[in-house]
Order: structure tokens, then C-alpha cells, then sequence
């Protein structure tokens, strides 16, 4: 029986990799370069399925394809703002995502995040690190109390509610929620979280305030200048969801002119690339996109597109399917 046809658009866990050459006619990107929208639009014309991540661009110009052999785009992540969904389904596409087995990690990295701007970890390594640390001294790099504070989430989903768990049972923080919908009674009593109706009415009440809901279009900007100009002038933003969901150029302005306290992120608008103003600001902290980078996360990543690859091409419906 001839083996359905997958492209590989970056280097994946080893032992995923060797699955998918086991099942599949597979083709791996072994250089590991980002695709070109072209590379893209021409990898859909060839092979069944392709299996892009995060950092590939499949938006309406990449999936104009006349001819398309791909029938699933199986993402390797759960994230899919890059992806254009209405040009995704006027090909028939299917589209799956892997949710779930990076929630935990992910949320890890959003709490390390907050506890590292809240107690200035970062500028703490960078000062030892460059020689200059002078000895301890009761008014050296003083940050903020975590424990007992009131945490801000805006989108209650599955890293949100994980988010939620670690800051109200590790750390005593009140919960306040904002999501796109009605959240279970259940599921707000397992953090004693209360919701509110609006990120208006969320960000004045709140000491850290952590991004979880999708970026795209419908998101973009949704922490804007004029609400950040809501957050109490000495609270902190985590943003472990996409760059786009701020507006880094106001955020940059109230950093600079510590409107508030800090902030924290791990995605960025256009990374890989960072505005060199972000650079100037002591009172953040920077990681490299890393919410889902541990051993176990990136292998059940590949695992779980395994499965949907195996339900698609079996004639089932993916678990995953988004599209
Ligand atoms: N930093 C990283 O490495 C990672 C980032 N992510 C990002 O985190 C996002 C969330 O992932 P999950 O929790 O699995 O998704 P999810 O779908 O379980 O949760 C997202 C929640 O946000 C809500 N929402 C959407 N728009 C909203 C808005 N404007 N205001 C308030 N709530 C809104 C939705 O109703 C949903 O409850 C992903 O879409 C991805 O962009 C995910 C994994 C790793
Ligand atoms: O899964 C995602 O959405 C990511 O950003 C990377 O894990």
C-alpha cells in the first residue's frame, strides 16, 4: 500500500521523527530553516499532509494553491493564528493542533515569568553576570511580594486554568477571569476565581495580569495603550500566549515611563525579530518563546499530531481537528 505523503516543516523530537518515517512517506526540513510562504504553497501542491509550526507563515497568500494535493494541515503546537482559516476550509483542509500535553509547561513558563519580573531575576543575573554586583544591602534591586496578590487572566482555557491552579494553590494569589465565555461554576470554585465581564473591568483590580487566549486578528492589540493606562501604575503583564495580542509599541512607552510596574513575555509581534526598544527596558524580562520547550511537552507534541495523522488517514475524524 502506498504511504500517504507528509513534509516535516522543522525538526521535531527524534524519536517522533523516526515514528513518522516508520509510517509515513516523510520528508524532514534537516536543516531546520524557516519556510518561505513560497516553500509553503509549493510543499501543499506535493505532499498529503504537511505539518507546520508556529514560526511557519500559512496566511492567505501561501494557501492561494491551485491544485492542492495537501488534505490535512496537521500543526505541530495549538496555536493556529497562523493559519488562515477561511482560506484553509475553501480548500477542504483539515487542520488539527496538539492541545493539551503543553499546558502544564507552559503555564510553568508563564509563572516564571511573573515570579522573575516581581523579584527582578532578571536584572539580578544580568548585574552578577557583568561583574557589577557589590554585596548585599537592604535596598539592593527590591521587587514585589507575589504570594497573596490578585492575578488578572484573560482566557480562562486549558494553560489559563492551569496558570490559575499554580499562582491560587502555590502561591495564595486571588484569581480574577476574564474569558470569551461563561466560564463553569466548577471550574472558577477550583481556584476560588471570580469572572468578570470585561478586560476593562479586569485590569484596575489586578497586581499581575497574564495573557491566555489566542492571537490572530480577533486579538490583536486587545492590550492597547489606553488599557494598559487601566492597570494600577505598579502591577506587571505576563504574556505567554502571542505577540500580537499586545501593542508593543505602547507597551514599550509604559515601560519606559513605568506607567506600570514591568512586564514579562515569551512571544513577541514578529519574532523572531525584537524592537531594539524593548532591549532599552530594565523593567522587563525576555524569553525566547520557550512555553512548551521541555523534553516531555515537544515529544507528546509530536505524538499527539501522530494520532491525528493516523485518525485522518484511517477515514476517522482527528481528536484535534480545529478545521
Ligand atoms: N508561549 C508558548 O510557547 C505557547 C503559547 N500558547 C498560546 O496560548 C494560547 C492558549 O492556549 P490554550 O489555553 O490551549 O487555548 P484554549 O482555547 O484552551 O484557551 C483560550 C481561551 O481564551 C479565550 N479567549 C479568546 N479570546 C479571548 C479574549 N479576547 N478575551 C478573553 N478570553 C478570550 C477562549 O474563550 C478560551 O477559553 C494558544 O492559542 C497559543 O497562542 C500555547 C502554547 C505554548
Ligand atoms: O503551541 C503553541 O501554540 C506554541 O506557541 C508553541 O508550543
Amino acid at each position: 500500500m502506498v504511504k500517504p505523503s507528509v513534509l516535516v516543516t522543522r525538526r521535531w523530537p527524534a524519536a517522533v521523527e523516526a515514528q513518522l518515517a516508520e509510517n509515513y512517506d516523510t520528508v524532514l526540513n534537516t536543516g531546520d530553516k524557516p519556510m518561505s510562504p513560497a516553500d509553503i504553497r509549493d510543499a501543499l501542491k506535493r505532499y498529503d499532509a504537511v505539518l507546520p509550526t508556529v514560526t511557519d507563515t500559512l496566511n492567505a497568500e501561501a494557501l492561494d494553491v491551485d491544485g492542492a494535493q495537501t488534505k490535512i494541515i496537521a500543526n505541530y503546537g495549538v496555536g493556529y493564528s497562523h493559519i488562515c482559516e477561511p482560506s484553509a476550509r475553501e480548500l477542504g483542509m483539515t487542520v488539527t493542533n496538539t492541545p493539551d500535553v503543553l499546558s502544564e509547561c507552559t503555564a510553568d513558563i508563564a509563572m516564571t515569568l511573573l515570579l522573575m519580573v516581581a523579584r527582578r531575576a532578571g536584572e539580578g543575573e544580568r548585574e552578577l553576570r557583568s561583574g557589577n554586583w557589590t554585596g548585599w544591602r537592604p535596598t539592593h534591586l527590591v521587587g514585589t511580594k507575589v504570594s497573596g496578590k490578585t492575578l488578572g487572566i484573560i482566557g480562562f482555557g486549558r494553560i489559563g486554568q492551569q496558570m490559575a491552579r499554580r499562582a491560587h494553590h502555590g502561591f495564595g494569589m486571588k484569581i480574577v477571569v476574564q474569558n470569551r465565555s461563561r466560564v463553569a461554576p466548577e471550574l472558577l470554585q477550583q481556584c476560588n476565581a471570580t469572572q468578570v465581564d470585561s478586560v476593562d473591568e479586569l485590569l484596575p483590580q489586578c497586581d499581575f495580569v497574564s495573557l491566555h487566549c489566542p492571537g490572530g486578528a480577533a486579538n490583536r492589540n486587545l492590550i492597547n495603550a489606553r488599557r494598559l493606562n487601566l492597570m494600577k501604575p505598579d502591577a506587571f503583564l505576563i504574556n505567554a500566549a502571542r505577540g500580537e495580542v499586545i501593542d508593543e509599541w505602547a507597551l514599550i512607552q509604559a515601560l519606559m515611563f513605568e506607567m506600570i510596574g514591568g512586564a514579562a513575555l515569551d512571544v513577541f509581534d514578529g519574532e523572531p525579530r525584537i524592537s531594539p526598544d524593548l532591549l532599552q527596558c530594565d523593567n522587563l524580562v525576555m524569553l525566547p518563546h520557550l512555553g512548551s520547550a521541555t523534553r516531555e511537552a515537544r515529544e507528546a507534541m509530536g505524538f499527539r499530531v501522530l494520532d491525528n495523522l493516523g485518525d485522518f488517514f484511517a477515514g476517522r475524524a482527528p481528536r484535534d481537528r480545529v478545521i
